[in-house]
């Protein structure tokens, strides 16, 4: 089997309640997975840990310093390209204004609404986690 390919990615979360917001951001016309939406990230280069990578993937797409408060569960997913391990993180914004800098868009969108964009297939099962995790709670009946 040939290597796993490991990826850091981001979802950056601001605000709280019923204002939460996730960022998200849009992959190039052309290449892998070409006009996808995801969570910021990339390739883990060597002697870097994985919340480095993450710091660093934000900078280098979209120009800003964020931090690493938490993580979620690692997915691996079989591409014709080769297998993927995504490694996501909850980030925080910390200073830099967002600018498309290796994406072609950006947006803030509601948890719920994560499900109206078009994201790789590795991220099916995270996109419903954030959901969950950020309070997209299911009403109980009394
Ligand atoms: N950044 C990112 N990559 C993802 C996500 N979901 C997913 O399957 N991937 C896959 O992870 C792999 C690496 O991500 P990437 O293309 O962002 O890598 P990178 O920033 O280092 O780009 P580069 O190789 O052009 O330098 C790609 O195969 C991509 O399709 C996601 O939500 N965000
Ligand atoms: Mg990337």
């Amino acid at each position: 089997m040939s290597d796993v390919i490991c990826v850091a990615i981001g979802v950056l979360v601001d605000g709280e309640g019923d204002d939460v917001r996730v960022l998200i951001a849009k992959r190039p016309e052309s290449g892998v997975l070409a006009g996808y939406w995801e969570f910021p990230g990339g390739k883990l280069e060597k002697d870097e840990t994985l919340e480095d990578c993450v710091v660093r993937e934000f900078a280098e797409e979209l120009g800003v310093r964020v931090s690493v408060t938490g993580c979620l569960k690692a997915v691996r997913h079989e591409y014709d390209y080769g297998v993927v391990e995504l490694n996501p993180f909850y980030c925080r914004w910390e200073s830099g204004e967002l600018e498309n800098l290796a994406v072609v868009d950006h947006r803030w969108v509601k948890p719920n609404d994560l499900r109206r964009y078009q994201f790789p297939e590795a991220n099916i099962s995270l996109v419903e986690r954030v959901i969950i995790d950020l309070g997209g709670k299911v009403a109980l009946a009394s």
